[in-house]
């Protein structure tokens, strides 16, 4: 049985108070869940990393940054550096999230600095990549995704796989206005990525692991856990209250094992 991977990026919602209880009440609700079998991963807000950082064990749950620059220091107002995340005990980095790329326009070449930055610092490394709606009607999604992955993971040494991470979030999926990715179409590139990565790193690659994120929601869940190339589901919005992303992590769960 693999380990799956579990994960919620808090975005722009929830401040410090929040973060902390809804941190509080996700590890209690899980903690008869054996770490060997998931990991569990929250990404919140960067004013919330302090205090949750010192009031919540991450042998539970991984806390990690939704972005952070290339350099330790220097002229990059609105950034936030390496050393001062290390410095508040996180241990994830989320790199290259859709809103980043497609709000904020960051470039495939802005992640790869970042990405290597991260692995340089010792974080574990979340890339994030997806096509777009456009990209899709063209059924461009496999090149695209291919590109994003060889431009953001170049450089990367082998000795730092262990620490790579992946999630596939088409860009028509996510949010309010999101229509999510079927489990067969989710397969399919997913499939894509594990080549790629296979390509990219030999056997090695496919050890990396690949998370679906998506509108993702009870609904789908399950159908998307079994799918054989996905290793993990990233939750937004049906993650947000903790009740929820319990029942929706054990639903997956049992779903996973069942087969
Ligand atoms: O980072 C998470 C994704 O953007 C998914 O968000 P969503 O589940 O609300 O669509």
């Amino acid at each position: 049985m693999k380990k799956l991977y579990f994960g919620s990026n808090l975005k722009m919602y929830k401040g410090i108070q929040q973060t902390e209880d809804y941190l509080k009440e996700l590890v209690k609700l899980t903690s008869d869940i054996s770490r060997d079998e998931i990991e569990l991963f929250i990404i919140p807000s960067y004013t919330s990393l302090e205090r949750v950082g010192k009031t919540i064990d991450q042998k539970y749950v991984k806390l990690g940054a939704q972005n952070m620059c290339w350099e330790e220091q220097g002229q990059f107002t609105g950034e936030i550096s390496p050393l001062m995340l290390e410095e508040v005990g996180i241990k994830l980095v989320m790199i290259g999230h859709s809103e980043r790329r497609h709000v904020f326009r960051e470039t495939d070449e802005d992640e790869s600095k970042k990405v290597r930055c991260g692995l340089d610092h010792g974080f574990t490394t979340l890339l994030c990549i997806g096509e777009t709606a456009e990209e899709k009607k063209y059924d461009l999604g496999p090149e695209v995704l291919r590109t994003q992955l060889k431009v953001g993971l170049s450089g990367v040494k082998k000795e730092d796989l262990g620490r790579v991470w992946v999630a596939y979030e088409p860009v028509w999926s996510i949010g309010v206005n999101g229509t999510p990715a079927t489990a067969d179409y989710a397969e399919r590139m997913h499939k894509e990525i594990k080549n790629c990565l296979v390509e990219l790193f030999g056997e090695e690659g496919r050890e990396i692991p690949a998370l679906y994120g998506g509108s993702v929601n009870p609904g789908n869940a399950e159908e998307l856990i079994v799918q054989p190339s996905i290793d993990g589901l990233f939750v937004g919005r049906a993650a947000w209250q903790a009740d929820k992303f319990n029942d929706l992590i054990r639903m997956a769960k049992k779903k996973y094992e069942s087969q």
